[in-house]
């Protein structure tokens, strides 16, 4: 199990973490979420031992993790992380950057498992060709191989798919996370695209002005989101009175109610259209399966 204790910790005066505690088990998927520059980076290179802690402590099993003040050579062999820059070999091919840590006295077992990697991150077109003709995403890919080949006890992921387009996505974090829940690597992936979340995180937390502010499953937190930067990860939604945080596929128009608002504008969303529309001169937001006219006067209700 990774525990993460009481760590606090600034580049400079200012606190970029305050007092955070968690633990992840073996297997486990943890997500970390929270606006640019609150810190979810840092957490992660904390965690991989890429600076030293003036408070808190961090363990994996029993060994503390220790930054460059006492490991002349950053990182644990038990731990990987696939920064957002890859630090990938150019010029050498992608099967010789996934195999590049395998042990060249087991040529077989090198070869077979670089296959399985490259088959994992869907780059089996791509095995010999050299990194540097390779695109972000592609790259991206390589890098995720990479840090699998040694089959870590834990990985840790920045913004792991943000290079790869939509059409692959899906299945390439179906792929990844998948492949890690069947080794029972624990991985920590630090995010700001919910899909990366939803469907895959055991646990999440929200990290904000430094601090932990919200960690529990993420179905609970969509369903009960305590604050509206948890509910904005999730997707759009409105603050309204006397209900609170209601997302706008929550919201349905009906023939008789005593809520009333006036549509503004209708926004294609593809399977549904979001109207923007103005209910006690402020705006609210509504998932809708057909467009409205601008300025149709409009009932609704709330579900919960
Ligand atoms: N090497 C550094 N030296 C000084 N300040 C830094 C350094 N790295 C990050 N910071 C600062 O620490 C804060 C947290 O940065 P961090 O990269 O951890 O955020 P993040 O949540 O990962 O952001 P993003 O989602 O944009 O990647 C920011 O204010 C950033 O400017």
């Amino acid at each position: 199990m990774l525990q993460v204790k009481n760590v606090t910790f600034g580049y400079s005066k200012t606190k970029v973490l305050k007092a955070i505690y968690f633990n992840v088990k073996a297997g486990e998927n943890l997500a970390i979420i929270g606006e640019s520059g609150s810190g979810k980076s840092t957490l992660l290179k904390l965690i991989y031992g890429e600076y030293d802690l003036k408070q808190g402590q961090i363990f994996w099993k029993d060994e503390e993790i220790l930054g460059p003040k006492y490991n002349l050579v950053v990182g644990y062999d038990f731990m990987k992380y696939v920064t957002q820059e890859f630090d990938l070999m150019p010029v050498i091919t992608v099967e010789e950057n996934i195999g590049k840590h395998l042990s060249r006295f087991y040529p077989e077992e090198k070869q077979k498992r670089t296959e399985e990697l490259i088959k994992v991150v869907e780059l089996e077109a791509f095995a010999n060709t050299k990194v540097k003709f390779l695109s972000g995403g592609q790259k991206q890919r390589v890098a995720i191989a990479r840090a699998l080949a040694k089959e870590p006890e834990i990985l840790l992921l920045d913004e792991p798919f943000s290079h790869i387009d939509n059409f692959q996505k899906q299945g390439l974090r179906r792929n990844v996370f998948n492949y890690l829940k069947s080794k029972h690597i624990a991985c920590i992936v630090a995010t700001h695209d919910r899909n990366d979340v939803l469907g895959f995180a055991d646990e999440m937390i929200v990290l904000n002005e430094a601090e932990i502010i919200a960690k529990d499953t993420p179905q609970n937190l969509y369903k009960n989101p305590k604050q509206p930067l948890i509910a904005s990860f999730f997707g759009e939604f409105n603050v309204i009175e006397s209900y609170g945080i209601v997302y706008a596929n929550q919201i349905q128009i009906v023939d008789d109610s005593d809520l009333k608002a006036v549509v503004k504008t209708s926004y294609f969303n593809g399977s549904s259209w979001l109207i923007e529309a103005d209910y006690k001169s402020e705006s609210i937001f509504i998932e809708h399966n057909l467009e409205l006219k601008k300025d149709a006067e409009i009932q609704f209700s709330i579900s919960s």
